[in-house]
């Protein structure tokens, strides 16, 4: 599809902090920090402010500082007329809890509750999506040739005298037919975190032993490439709604669902134009509140310092050291608190989407969800043949590293301090959770089990191409140029070398705009 994941995400847009930023600069990315981004967190976008009232309702323009937004990009977003008391509540409820204040989230300082816009036209009611940059005139372009279900199956590289060029790509159309397309300046490629690494190791770069056990040329030996995975996790509870709140899981009945899809065909308003979330950044949580300094300092010696700690890579300490900081700095979100008006299960074995989203519970629920915004645990994604049809194993280690058990069970915690504030506690039907070990959080160890039990993919990945030193365990470098090649690029969230807070749409798309204008600087040279 045109626009990749970004046609079928939840269009959630959330920025990154500037100690996001401030991070990937600190992994050798000179030009990468939180200024250097800022421009091209607005360049991608236009922001349409709410309604008076949705502006009444949730605040919106308290944090949302209209002079902030973008206001040229061709991607528009949106708070839409689609909220409910319930984050008036949860906004209030974050009030009492001392976690609420006026910070504009594209500013990247946020912590607290807030309502991130949508990535949905507010005027039409329609999707907004990468296909956005796709316009008539773009389409009219002579030197662009759109080709649509075609697989690209490898790109085309020639070493002379250790330079490494691209030459081209092979592709195989919808009809079958392999061909090749050469490049006269370079080869860029934008397959995501799961498919770039798998492009590059089909092409010849990646770990020699794994290249030659598939017969594939060796042209550079490149163990990082597929390293590195991160990803956000995520653990989830349901609480049922108290009489005579309702939730989205009225929509069981078809008839509900009939109704709302005619009433957004005929006037693309209502709950099928976007989904009501609200969220909240916190730093580190758990049941009793936030956790003081010493005790966190006592947590990263427990995990991280002790001898038992296996040796790491260089690249592993720098990042190590970066997420320590965060961890110990009140002013990141070491988790994203968000809240869906539904249902949200989680079953081992059963884990896709579908099922997270079906109505398997016959009553009505809220679910809040916490994801693990830094993580500590790495994974891999590799190719298990020479064949690019064949996917990629994607192995992405969540919890791997104890701490990351840690932080997610003590985040997971604070759940109770929430339910138990007004208003939403009033909400509520008291103890009636799912899973029900989920009912009192205040021990640890049933918090970890919860975790466990309830933990979820946030279709996050980054990584996997990392801009970093190749001594560091990078991929690509600051020009998004693939280490040992002077032509070849990596343009997508394959690139981000640490995870960020909240969602990653935005950043992605700043990348790519940054790297358009990287690009533009150089064609001519
Ligand atoms: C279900 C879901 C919900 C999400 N919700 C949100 C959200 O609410 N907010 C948010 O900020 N982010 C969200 N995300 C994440 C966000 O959409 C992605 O992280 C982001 O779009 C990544 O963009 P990308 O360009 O790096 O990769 P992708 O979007 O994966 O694009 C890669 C493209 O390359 C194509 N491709 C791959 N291999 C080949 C090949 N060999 N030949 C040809 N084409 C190939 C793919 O088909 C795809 O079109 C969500 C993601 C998912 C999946």
């Amino acid at each position: 599809m045109v626009g990749g994941s970004s046609a079928l995400n939840f269009s959630l847009v959330m920025y990154p902090s500037r100690a996001n930023f401030e991070a990937w600069e600190s992994l050798g990315n000179d030009g990468w920090g939180p200024d250097a981004m800022a421009p091209y967190l607005r360049k991608f976008h236009t922001y349409t402010p709410p309604s008076e009232t949705t502006s009444a309702l949730l605040s919106v323009d308290k944090y949302m500082n209209a002079e902030n937004q973008g206001d040229q990009g061709p991607l528009p977003i949106s708070h839409l007329d689609i909220y409910t008391p319930w984050n008036r509540a949860w906004d209030d409820t974050f009030a009492r809890l001392g976690w609420n204040n006026h910070a504009d989230p594209i500013a990247g300082r946020k912590v607290g509750s807030f309502t991130p816009p949508l990535s949905v036209d507010g005027k039409t009611g329609q999707r907004g999506y990468a296909g956005a940059y796709y316009t008539q005139d773009v389409a009219e372009r002579k030197n662009l040739h759109l080709l649509t279900e075609t697989m690209v199956e490898r790109v085309i590289l020639k070493k002379a005298d250790s330079r490494v060029t691209a030459t081209g790509i092979q592709i195989r159309t919808k009809d079958g037919q392999q061909l090749e397309v050469s490049a006269t300046r370079e080869v860029i490629v934008s397959a995501g975190s799961l498919n770039s690494p798998q492009l590059l190791e089909l092409s010849g770069i990646g770990a020699a032993d794994l290249l030659q056990k598939h017969n594939i040329p060796v042209v550079l030996n490149l163990p990082a490439v597929g390293e590195n995975l991160q990803d956000h996790c995520m653990s989830t509870v349901n609480f049922e709604v108290a009489d005579p709140q309702t939730s989205a899981d009225i929509a069981r009945d078809p008839k509900v669902v009939q109704s709302l899809v005619e009433l957004y065909e005929k006037t693309r308003t209502g709950p099928m134009t976007g989904i009501p979330v609200s969220v909240a950044y916190l730093p580190l949580v758990d049941h009793n509140g936030q956790v003081q300094r010493e005790q966190i300092d006592d947590l990263l010696a427990q995990y991280l310092d002790s001898p038992q700690v296996k040796q790491i890579s260089l690249g592993r300490q720098q990042q190590y050291k970066i997420l320590r900081q965060m961890l110990r700095d009140d002013q990141t979100g070491s988790a994203d608190y968000m809240f869906l008006v539904a249902q949200f299960n989680a079953k081992e074995g059963v884990n896709t989407m579908s099922y997270a989203l079906s109505k398997d519970l016959p009553e009505n629920y809220i679910n809040i969800l916490v994801l693990h915004n830094h993580p500590f645990s790495r994974g891999s994604i590799h190719i298990q043949s020479a064949n690019v049809g064949d996917k990629p194993i994607y192995d992405p280690k969540y919890l791997s590293h104890p701490l990351d058990l840690e932080i997610l069970a003590r985040h997971t915690q604070f759940l109770d301090k929430i339910a138990s504030t007004e208003p939403f506690s009033s909400l509520l039907k008291p103890g009636a959770r799912v899973p029900k070990a989920a009912v009192d959080l205040a021990d640890l160890d049933t918090a970890k089990e919860v975790v466990k039990d309830r933990l979820f993919h946030c279709c996050h990945p980054v990584g996997t191409c990392a801009m970093m030193p190749a001594e560091l365990g990078g991929v690509v470098d600051t020009q998004l140029k693939v280490h040992g090649t002077h032509n070849l690029r990596v343009v997508d969230a394959s690139i981000f070398p640490l995870e960020l807070s909240g969602t990653i749409q935005a950043t992605t798309y700043a990348v790519a705009e940054r790297a358009a204008d990287i690009i533009r600087a150089t064609a001519h040279c």
